[in-house]
């Protein structure tokens, strides 16, 4: 096999793809991410880390994230139990006079699993992609690595950073873009920025540091030109909607976190809007960050700005590896499409089994 943590085409198995015997350790001597990184783990970010004011977005601790057979299951409740206000409803609709009604086997919780024992790892400087069809699992598998699933039941897995679990020090040097954008609609770009930086910095740091954080996070993202443009919504007009994700991104940065995760950083922007995001994404990755996003439908050419590649189809690894290794992993087992093409497309056409 030539991509040694591809997977099976078929979706129908789970591949260990990228398992911690296969590729984890030969792909961590290729990365600065030893014992020296781990020692800083339990750091805080500190107020230290501020001091720095021109230097802030250009250092951060190099964090390398692995996760071992991430699994997620869901127990749903039928809703329309007999004992349930449905049930109630639809007795009373259908005209039974039984005020005792026995579970019908249909009734009783279901289990729905959302992610099959996904395996992986993000690197600092490193751009990891996960892709896959809508409901495939995305949100859930960034949402587990974000460690916003622990303690939730039905959550199984390792999420290691640093070759450590995670703890609240890594959590606070994690950013997590959400799907959609909580921003407040009436303030501008640089309200927002600013208001955030003076709740969210350590009160170590004088007022007028505080503001200069948040411009340099501005310059950093681009958004001087709309810095006093407020952000909008439906009924007001804003900002566009790729400055919107690049507030919901500058926010995140103001505390200059190691790992970066997005969710879905690049919907409802035009190809042109995404390839920007994404250079800018990489302008930070280059910085020493490690960047998780998942993406629906990428264009070549931002396709190949990713260096890692995880493809989920209904919640089980179909690929994990480069993503320039991709398409030579599915032509040397059968898989080649009848005509050139995106890679991301033939990659979700696979997913979606066609
Ligand atoms: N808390 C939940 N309750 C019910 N269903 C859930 C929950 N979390 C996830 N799911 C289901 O799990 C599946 C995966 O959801 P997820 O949001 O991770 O997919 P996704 O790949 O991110 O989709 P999209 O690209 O549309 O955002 C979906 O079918 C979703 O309905």
């Amino acid at each position: 096999m030539p991509a040694p943590f591809g997977g099976t085409p078929s979706g129908s198995e789970t591949a260990k793809n990228g398992s911690d015997s296969s590729n984890g350790p030969d792909r961590s001597k290729d990365h600065n991410t030893n014992n020296t990184t781990n020692n800083n783990d339990n750091n805080n970010i500190g107020p230290r880390d501020f001091r720095g004011l021109p230097s802030l977005m250009s250092f951060c601790s190099p964090l390398t994230l692995k996760f071992i057979d991430v699994t997620y299951r869901l127990k749903s409740e039928n809703k329309n139990r007999p004992d349930g206000c449905c049930g109630n409803i639809s007795r009373r609709m259908l005209g039974s006079n039984s005020s005792v009604a026995s579970p019908r086997p249909s009734d009783q919780p279901t289990e729905r699993t959302i992610l099959h024992g996904i395996t992986g790892m993000a690197f600092p400087g490193e751009i990891l992609a996960v892709l896959g069809p809508s409901g495939s699992g995305k949100s859930t598998l960034l949402n587990a690595l974000a460690g916003r699933l622990q303690g939730q039941g039905g959550s199984t897995g390792t999420v290691l950073a640093n070759g450590k679990r995670l703890t609240k020090s890594v959590l606070r040097k994690t950013g997590f873009v959400t799907q959609d954008d909580v921003l407040c609609p009436h303030l501008t770009v640089r309200e927002i920025l600013v208001f955030c930086s003076l709740l969210r910095l350590p009160t170590v740091l004088s007022r007028k540091e505080k503001v200069s954080v948040a411009e340099s996070v501005m310059s950093e993202l681009g958004l001087d030109k709309c810095q006093n443009t407020i952000i909008g919504n439906s009924f007001i007009r804003g900002v566009s909607g790729g400055e919107r994700k690049r507030v919901s991104i500058a926010h995140e940065l103001l505390l200059n976190p190691s790992l970066l995760i997005l969710d879905e950083p690049t919907s409802g922007l035009d190809s042109t809007a995404a390839h920007r995001l994404l250079l800018t994404l990489g302008s930070l990755a280059q910085k020493g960050k490690t960047v998780v996003t998942s993406i629906h439908q990428p264009s070549s050419r931002v396709y190949q700005m990713f260096d890692s590649v995880l493809v989920l189809s209904e919640g089980k690894c179909l690929y994990y590896g480069k993503g320039s290794d991709a398409m030579s992993y599915f032509a040397a087992i059968g898989y080649s499409p009848s005509f050139p093409m995106n890679p991301a497309d033939f990659l979700l056409d696979l997913a979606n089994g066609m």
